[in-house]
């Protein structure tokens, strides 16, 4: 049969969510065919040899020849508009076709299909009646009465939350956590989250707003369900471009999906026109870098055509900016790579302090090292009453953090969060010290990363107001450009981006913030910003309104986890229990509606009596898990020099590891093994925290704070719970958490049981 009504020039063809699951455990003669298939389809649909015909009276479901044996299925959208769904044997294809369900959801406006033979053969693994209706939930379960999961909502309750209404019957049936799950893997993408959210005990009202709410079509808006075309905007589908692009869904697998299929959540914030700063919160693994990087490139496709790098991606390290380009690269290949300025925030601030001065030789330190200097000059000068840690605090949050230049300014200097007052005497004290630091510093051509910062704030706001200023005396000439030329230089004065996007936003410092908002105008989409405070582990707590960040009504959320399953989030959760948390900007924050689909065994904990026990421990564990690349598995421990001794030990052992680097991992072979810092942004299939002892986590010098210094004994505390929070969201797979001695306070939710 011919299509009626279409043009008989190509066709466009769209993959739907799930299918191509289906089709990766095909045979691979089949899935060759598959290649084919698409390729002389988007051609000609009309082509003979396809045999395209409607499978059922209402003209939407088709079926096209693959091979001699297969069939693919797709539905009819539009015109010359297709949705391949599901490639099926033909006599699967013949004795199910009742059992082939689809249709627009009333709720989430999303067309979805479902092989109902096929969910319940595999999920329940019984023979059922293909009873349409709902049944009566007690009604079906013969014999010895097994719970069923969801006995206690009834079928508009389920329908309601979006589930899809084929799949209410089957749901009815369920009994095991094993039956929810297997039902997860074949239903459609939201039916899962709203059944795994019920099953976990979550209520109803809650359910629907967390998971059904920010996914359903606006009431207000009069959705036509005939509009299949309509509807697959809002479905998760991809528009098959040319050949490479099927093959590499199917080669990437899961690993490519995130370039492909947004959850409709991430979809929106993609988007999404802010009329200024937006941020985009969520735990660890929610796609947040995902959606900084659709953003990104979304910004580029709206630029008009040139040759400059409007948008800036930035975020906190080397290793993460590294990352970023090679991920940005591979979503929108060179020609968005080229629109794009990737630099690590630090670097980008050495950029701009290098250019004002491109005299300056001078070293730069962290605030390790800058610590450790602190301590030299105490113990030459002889200085006692004054603790380094303190000084360095006080230098880094007040003097610098707020451009202090001056004894007087000093005096009026805020000092809130500090936790200890201090007197006019010891101000002066501590500014004669401090004065005497700069100069120690200066001496030795040394300069910390955050004067850097500070600096290239000051710096960009001063070319900040210039511009502000010439603009305002452009207009009142009546729209002259000229004066827009930079005195004496020649050069034009105009701000270095359009928009700037920002991962890891919770780790950037005041300073940061300040330099950044002086590098793009105050106008629409000017910065979006992606974070989670819950994962900050350097000490830069800001108010972004206060820095002229103001993302107030410009705030999300995402919730659902990507990366790790749901036991391993459970325990993660349990890390941080009873702690508070802020949301950049002065207000609270909380991982409220944070969940996973994924599934998998429940994380190990396990103590050793000693250090060199818990190191044969870990080589064990290592070896249980022989399935997998080593590569593809890490040990994440609290101190450097455990980095060097679990080396050696799996060295001694016979296996191959390699240390993750402030630039990443030494050598691309081997178990990765680093100091928990290391491991931000990072992710591994299997991973083991080690050490997770007292004393350890948090490091026992941390309880010195507790009497002397309250509010940094908190922070402390909450930043090692992040630690410990980041390392163990790290993991896809499987988690293994071991300590000798006596294991760590933050375990404690944990191994109560
Ligand atoms: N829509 C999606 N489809 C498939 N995979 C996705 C999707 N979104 C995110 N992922 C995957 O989930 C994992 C986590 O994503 P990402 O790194 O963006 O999360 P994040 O919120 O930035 O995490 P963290 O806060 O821990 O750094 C990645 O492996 C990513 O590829």
């Amino acid at each position: 049969m011919t299509v009626t009504g279409a043009p008989t020039a190509g066709a466009t063809l769209r993959l739907l969510d799930k299918a191509d699951k289906e089709i990766v455990k095909l045979d691979r003669a089949i899935v060759g065919a598959v290649y084919k298939f698409q390729h002389d389809f988007r051609r000609n649909p009309e082509a003979g040899g396809f045999d395209l015909k409607p499978l059922k009276g209402d003209g939407r479901l088709w079926s096209a020849r693959v091979n001699r044996e297969y069939r693919a299925l797709l539905l009819r959208l539009g015109g010359n508009d297709w949705l391949l769904v599901s490639v099926k044997h033909r006599g699967h294809v013949h004795q199910n076709l009742d059992r082939l369900a689809y249709g627009i959801n009333q709720i989430t406006g999303a067309i979805e299909y479902v092989d109902l033979q096929v969910v319940e053969e595999s999920v329940l693994r019984r023979e059922l009646t293909a009873a349409a209706d709902a049944p009566e939930p007690a009604a079906v379960s013969p014999g010895p009465v097994e719970p069923l999961l969801f006995a206690q909502y009834d079928a508009r309750q389920l329908a309601d939350l979006g589930v899809a209404e084929p799949l209410i019957p089957v749901v009815f049936r369920l009994t095991t956590d094993e039956e929810l799950l297997g039902l997860v893997e074949y239903a459609p993408r939201h039916t899962g989250e709203v059944l795994l959210r019920l099953c976990d005990g979550v209520p109803y009202e809650q359910v629907k707003a967390e998971v059904t709410a920010p996914v359903a079509v606006d009431p207000e808006e009069q959705f036509d369900d005939e509009d299949w075309q309509a509807a697959v905007d809002r479905s998760q589908a991809v528009v098959i471009t040319d050949d490479e692009s099927l093959q590499s869904i199917l080669e990437e697998g899961d690993f490519g999906r995130w370039k492909i299929f947004l959850h409709p959540t991430q979809d929106k914030l993609v988007h999404r026109t802010y009329s200024g700063p937006a941020r985009v919160g969520g735990g660890p693994g929610t796609g947040k870098t995902i959606v900084a990087l659709h953003r990104v490139r979304h910004l580029v496709e709206q630029l008009p055509p040139g040759h400059t790098k409007p948008v800036l991606l930035t975020t906190f390290n080397k290793n993460l900016a590294a990352d970023l380009r090679s991920r940005l690269l591979s979503l929108g290949g060179p020609e968005i790579l080229a629109r794009v300025d990737i630099q690590h925030v630090d670097q980008l601030a050495t950029r701009v302090v290098g250019e004002a001065d491109p005299g300056n030789s001078k070293r730069r330190i962290n605030d390790a090292q800058a610590l450790r200097e602190w301590r030299d000059l105490l113990v030459e000068a002889g200085e006692k009453r004054w603790a380094a840690d303190f000084l360095s605090d006080e230098w880094n949050q007040v003097i610098l953090g707020q451009a202090v230049v001056s004894r007087s300014d000093y005096f009026r200097a805020r000092r809130a969060g500090r936790g200890r007052s201090v007197s006019r005497a010891e101000r002066a004290e501590i500014w004669q010290l401090a004065e005497r630091f700069t100069q120690r510093l200066d001496t030795k051509g040394l300069e910390t990363h955050r004067q850097v910062a500070e600096r290239a704030a000051q710096l960009e706001m001063g070319r900040k107001s210039k511009i502000d200023r010439r603009e305002a005396e452009r207009e009142e000439r009546g729209g002259l450009h000229n004066v827009h030329v930079e005195a004496g230089s020649g050069a034009w004065l105009r701000y270095r981006y359009r928009h700037i996007v920002v991962d890891e936003a919770q780790d950037l410092s005041a300073a940061h913030w300040k330099m950044l908002r002086a590098m793009v105008p105050s106008t629409s989409n000017d910065i979006f910003l992606v974070g989670d405070t819950h994962q900050r582990i350097y000490d830069n707590q800001v108010t972004l309104g206060s820095l002229g960040v103001n993302i107030r009504g410009r705030s999300s959320r995402l919730t659902l986890s990507y990366r790790t399953t749901r036991e391993i989030l459970r325990s993660a959760l349990g890390v941080l229990e009873g702690v508070d948390y802020d949301d950049l900007d002065g207000e609270a924050d909380n991982l409220a509606g944070y969940r996973s689909v994924l599934h998998g065994p429940q994380p190990v904990l396990r103590g050793a009596r000693s250090w060199d026990e818990e190191l044969d421990l870990l080589v064990d564990q290592l070896g249980a898990w022989h399935d997998v690349p080593r590569e593809a598995m890490a040990i994440c421990v609290p101190t450097n020099d455990m980095v060097t001794q679990v080396a050696y030990r799996l060295k001694q052992r016979g296996i191959e590891s390699t240390e993750i680097t402030q630039d990443g991992p030494r050598h691309e072979e081997g178990v990765h093994i680093g100091t928990m810092y290391r491991f931000k942004g990072l992710e591994y299939r299997r991973m083991i925290i080690a050490g997770v002892a007292e004393g350890l986590v948090p490091r026992s010098s941390v309880d010195a704070w507790e009497r002397t210094d309250p509010v940094r004994y908190r922070r402390e505390l909450q930043r090692a719970r992040s630690l410990l929070f980041v390392a163990a969201t790290r993991a896809r797979d499987a988690l293994t958490i071991t300590w000798h001695g006596e294991p760590s306070r933050f375990l404690a939710p944990l191994t109560a049981g």
